[in-house]
């Protein structure tokens, strides 16, 4: 790690806007997102297909230039300050752009060769599991090994900031556990890491701050419990046998039928679950196939995708304690 000064935050994003095309075919895919990446910190950007994510860390990672808003990298500006915000930043794009015919340790060694203090292709090698594919042609790889190819890259100049775009996708479940060990072990040597991702419980696992975005803005911040917090909790059962009916109860905000499935959206779980717990073994009912939850951050994106957010907020900047 290099001995830069650190700032409070990693990255700050003001009002941050990117528009495609000019005119009337213009497409403003990023619509004024106020971003803070807390040094240190592993910070999850989510959002659905097309919100946005990838429009934002182009900006971040200097590849483009905002169309409005300013936005800060470790303290500089990511495009007039390109080459020194690049030293320190290690990039995971969707897609790399390396030759699948050179060798692993081909591949890394010529990586190596444009960073300023690259650490040892060996160390690359062994940090990502690699040592045994070295000589292996990367087009021979598998997609989760190839993966592993690109992080080593992403990580050998040592970076301070990484910006992991989809890391894990396409990856068994095994090379996700790997990914996510990585990316937990970036932090504790200090840096900090932006990543973006699909799959919510990795989000849920890593981050200590989650960022969903929705057609171009930050609609939902915090950590994954502040997040989930105020969002109702679901009780299903197996539909009722014969002509019982679900007694009224107390904090259910909506009932659902559906595939043979009893659903009630409650926002006090516990006082709901028993109410409902007394009356069946007053009634003698077997509730079956019964499950109780807590609002997930699973059920607060999937309510944020499909436009049933009940408790949208505008995100605050990050507030003392709120780090976990
Ligand atoms: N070069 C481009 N020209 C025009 N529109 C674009 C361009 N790149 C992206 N877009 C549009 O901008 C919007 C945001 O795209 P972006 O790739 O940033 O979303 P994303 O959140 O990363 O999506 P995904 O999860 O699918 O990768 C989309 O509607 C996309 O079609």
């Amino acid at each position: 790690m290099t001995t830069n000064p650190t700032t409070e935050f990693a990255v700050q994003a003001r009002g941050l806007r990117r528009t495609y095309g000019k005119g009337s075919g213009a497409y403003e895919a990023v619509r004024g997102v106020d971003l803070d990446v807390r040094t240190g910190s592993i910070t999850a950007l989510l959002g659905t297909n097309g919100a946005g994510k990838t429009s934002t860390l182009e900006v971040i990672e200097g590849l483009a230039a905002p169309s409005g808003g300013t936005v800060r990298v470790l303290g500089l500006d990511p495009v007039a300050d390109r080459a020194a915000v690049r030293r320190r930043t290690g990039v995971l794009l969707q897609r790399s752009g390396f030759s699948g015919d050179l060798t692993v340790r081909e591949t890394l060694r010529l990586w190596g060769g444009t960073l300023s203090a690259p650490r040892p292709v060996d160390d690359m090698l062994a940090m990502l599991s690699l040592e045994r594919r070295a000589d292996t042609r990367v087009l021979s790889l598998s997609g989760g090994e190839a993966r592993r190819v690109d992080l080593a890259c992403t990580l050998m100049g040592d970076p301070e900031l990484v910006v992991l775009d989809e890391p894990t996708t396409g990856l068994d479940p095994e090379s996700r556990r790997e990914v996510w060990h990585l990316v937990s072990a970036l932090r504790e040597r200090g840096a900090t890491v932006l990543v973006t991702t699909h799959y919510l419980d990795e989000a849920e696992h890593l981050a200590d701050r989650i960022e969903i975005l929705h057609a171009g803005r930050i609609v939902r911040s915090g950590t994954p419990t502040q997040i989930a917090a105020g969002h109702p909790s679901r009780i299903s059962f197996v539909r009722l046998p014969g002509r019982l009916a679900v007694p009224a109860l107390p904090g259910v905000t909506d009932v659902a039928e559906e595939a043979g499935r009893t659903t009630l959206h409650t926002a006090d779980l516990q006082r709901t679950l028993g109410e409902l717990l007394s009356w069946a073994a007053r009634h003698d009912v077997r509730l079956d196939g019964l499950d109780a939850r807590s609002p997930s951050l699973e059920s607060v994106f999937l309510a944020v995708a499909d436009g049933r957010d009940p408790n949208p907020t505008t995100p605050s900047p990050i507030l003392e304690g709120s780090h976990r």
